[in-house]
């Protein structure tokens, strides 16, 4: 049903789920507990949202802070983007480093997101609709963000289309990080 690829930054997968095509279209499920259970990635998401945007818009880098942090799924289901995650957990073999995805809505590839990774994305194609599933609850309290320029060269555009919100947030050079990285963040053995 899946095929899990774990990458460098521990606990950071790209799940490839297999896609049932026939002649009508195709079929894709993106969560299944036992599986994501067996590879010890969470499955009891508390949220479901999606967002619509347009090409050159850049959503990020964010995350919420210890208290409501979350694991994050997200995954295209129509357009292109360029999909960045930073690894925020002081103690990580990754701390302070990146990995870009591009998610096609054609392909139904999907990144499982840690807790203490800043997330964001930049849309290639002239719409994209990209889903999450988070395991918290929405705290507006805890929703934080780093500029989206701290990480380097991650994002083809230097001049993108971003909220004002994301416009203010800290560089992550000013930034004091609240998360640590933990052997639980790793996936079982
Ligand atoms: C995330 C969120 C937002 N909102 C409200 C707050 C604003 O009034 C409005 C738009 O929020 P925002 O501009 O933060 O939306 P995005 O920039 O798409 O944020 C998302 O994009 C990046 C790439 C992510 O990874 C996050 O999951 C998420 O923060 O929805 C809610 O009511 N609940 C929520 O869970």
């Amino acid at each position: 049903m899946f095929d899990f690829e774990e990458q460098e930054i521990p606990g950071l997968f790209r799940l490839r789920p297999k896609v049932f095509s026939d002649h009508r279209g195709c079929f894709v499920k993106n969560v299944h507990a036992n599986m994501f259970a067996e590879h010890g990635l969470k499955h009891d998401f508390a949220e479901q949202f999606y967002s619509v945007s347009h090409k050159g818009v850049l959503r990020g880098l964010h995350f919420q802070r210890p208290g409501h942090d979350h694991e994050k799924l997200v995954f295209c289901t129509r357009g292109k983007i360029l999909d960045v995650v930073f690894d925020m957990r002081r103690g990580s073999p990754t701390y302070g480093r990146s990995a870009s995805f591009v998610l096609d809505g054609g392909f139904c590839d999907q990144i499982y997101i840690p807790r203490g990774l800043a997330h964001g994305f930049y849309v290639v194609s002239d719409t994209a609709t990209v889903h999450y599933n988070v395991t918290t609850v929405h705290s507006p309290q805890h929703d934080a963000g780093i500029h989206w320029s701290s990480v380097a060269d991650a994002f083809p555009d230097a001049n993108p289309v971003v909220s004002e919100r994301d416009a203010s947030h800290p560089r992550w050079d000013d930034f004091v990080t609240p998360f640590v990285f933990e052997d639980a963040d790793a996936p079982l053995p």
